[in-house]
Parts: structure tokens; C-alpha cells; sequence
């Protein structure tokens, strides 16, 4: 079986309280999923289950595949060369310049690739850094925290095989972005997932999943309520439910699926 496999089962926080039921569910290569579901549903939860970052702290491993074999651990350095990972929350105080924290995208193939210099140059353009290079990670604003997170990530996975599994786990991509920059992550997505990889990428808006997802898990609290293909009805009953509100399709002058709005409770 190709792709992301997971098991049906609960997963748990830290703390060993039961957060998240999931049914069986399977992320294809060439599928992007968006994750949407309300402040607490369990969608970092799941994130840091596949990342294996929760598996780090001991708290219980979630039960999966990768491509027909049972989900490497954390710290393994080939599924690093495989899956790159931009969590919810940065933690990072030091004070790094920006070069230094995206080349860290190397250290799986111990700091240093063959097409570093090259995949670099891409990546800095393409996330809008350049001018950045040289400052220190305190100094930047949370956008550009952002931007050079997503950066980092997005590089680690250029530096990976193409002819390999990939799978970008994205918790939140679009905070703190502006409006080209969100237009920024679509694209990288999208290219991503037409290159063969998996990428899962949980959002607050509603309407991002049309702009870059072939498919969206829809969540509950602490349920997997609904999950398909984006342009499927029941991706807006599913909001709906999650959400306890009513929405509504308005025409849009360029976009085909149109633009959700939520209606007065
Ligand atoms: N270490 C922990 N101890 C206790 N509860 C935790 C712990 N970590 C997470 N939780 C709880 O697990 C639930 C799911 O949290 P999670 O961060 O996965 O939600 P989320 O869907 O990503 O939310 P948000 O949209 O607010 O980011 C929350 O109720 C959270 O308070």
C-alpha cells in the first residue's frame, strides 16, 4: 500500500487524555489534504502523531504505515530524508541567523547535499527571504518566522529524492501570513503534490481548501467527521456540522467553487 496508512484507533495527548478517535484513513501520493476543525479538535494531535514527535515524548505511537512499512520513528534519519515537518509552534529562541535555520533542511543527510546550493536559491526566492539572509531569528516578525520555517521545511523536501516517498505535514502554514504569501504555501503545495508527494496541511480558513487541497478531513471535537474530495458536497455539510453554523455559496468572478460565508447563528 502506497501513501500514508492509518490505523483506526484513538490517540492521546501528553497527558494521556484520549483526543482524537480516528477511523481507518489512507493519504495517497499526488493527494493534498486540508485538515480543518474547530480550536482543539485534534489537528495538531494528529500532525505530531505521524511526525512521530509525540512517539519522542512517550506518549503512545500511532498505529501506521509509510509506504507498506509500520511508520519509522522520529529520530530515524531516512524518514527524515522523506518527510519534513512545520510545526504549530516554533519554540525556537535562539539567535540563529535565517541562512543558518533553513540550511538546517541538510541535517538528515548530515548538513551537507549535493544540490543544497542550488535547491537554496530556489527556495529563498520563492519564499520571499532574500533580504532576510542575514538577520537574527528574534529580530524577524511573525510572518517572516513564518516564511523562513516554511522555507526550512520546504527545502527539506527538495533536497529529498524525487523518486522517493515524500510527505509534507504542514500544522498551520497559513498563520500569520498575508494574502501573496498564503498564495505562496497554495502554490508550494500544489507543486509538491504534483510531484508525487503527500502533503497534509491543517488551516482555520474554510476556504483555502479549494485554493490548493485535492482533499479535506474534517473534524469534530476529538472525531473525524468527514473525509473526501474537496469538490464533494459533503465537505460543506461537514463544516457545517463542525462548526454548529450554517453557510453559503457566493458566486465568485474567478473562482469556479465560489466563496463560503458563514450565516448569522
Ligand atoms: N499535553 C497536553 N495535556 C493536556 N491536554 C492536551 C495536551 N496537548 C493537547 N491537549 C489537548 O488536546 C486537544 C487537542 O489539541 P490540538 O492541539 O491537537 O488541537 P487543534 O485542533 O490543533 O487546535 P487549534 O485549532 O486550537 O490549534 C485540546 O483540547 C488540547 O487542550
Amino acid at each position: 500500500m502506497s501513501g500514508l496508512k492509518l490505523s483506526q484507533q484513538t490517540l492521546f495527548a501528553a497527558n494521556n487524555t484520549p483526543v482524537l478517535a480516528l477511523p481507518e484513513l489512507s493519504f495517497l501520493p499526488q493527494q493534498c489534504w486540508a485538515i480543518l476543525g474547530p480550536n482543539g479538535a485534534g489537528k495538531s494531535t494528529l500532525l505530531r502523531h505521524i511526525s512521530g514527535i509525540d512517539s519522542e515524548q512517550g506518549a503512545a505511537n500511532v498505529c501506521a504505515e509509510w509506504h507498506g512499512q509500520p511508520l519509522p520513528s522520529w529520530n530515524s534519519r531516512r524518514w527524515a530524508q522523506q518527510r519534513s515537518v512545520l510545526p504549530q509552534h516554533h519554540g525556537l529562541m535562539a539567535a540563529l541567523s535565517v541562512a543558518a535555520i533553513v540550511q538546517m533542511a541538510a541535517y538528515p543527510w548530515g548538513g551537507s547535499h549535493p544540490r543544497l546550493a542550488h535547491c537554496l536559491d530556489d527556495i529563498v526566492q520563492t519564499w520571499d527571504i532574500t533580504q532576510l539572509l542575514e538577520r537574527r531569528w528574534p529580530t524577524l516578525s511573525g510572518g517572516e518566522q513564518q516564511r523562513v520555517m516554511l522555507a526550512r521545511s520546504a527545502l527539506q523536501l527538495a533536497l529529498a529524492e524525487p523518486s522517493e516517498p515524500r510527505l509534507w505535514l504542514l500544522d498551520e502554514p497559513l498563520a500569520a501570513l498575508d494574502w501573496p504569501h498564503q498564495q505562496t504555501v497554495f502554490h508550494a503545495c500544489a507543486q509538491m503534490t504534483a510531484s508525487g508527494a503527500t502533503v497534509l496541511a491543517s488551516v482555520h480558513d474554510m476556504n483555502a481548501p479549494f485554493a490548493f487541497a485535492t482533499h479535506a478531513l474534517v473534524m469534530g471535537q476529538g472525531e473525524v467527521l468527514w473525509a473526501g474530495e474537496v469538490s464533494a458536497d459533503g465537505y460543506v455539510a461537514a463544516l457545517e456540522a463542525a462548526f454548529a453554523l450554517r453557510l453559503t455559496r457566493l458566486s465568485h468572478p474567478e473562482y469556479a467553487h465560489g466563496w463560503l460565508v458563514p450565516l448569522k447563528p
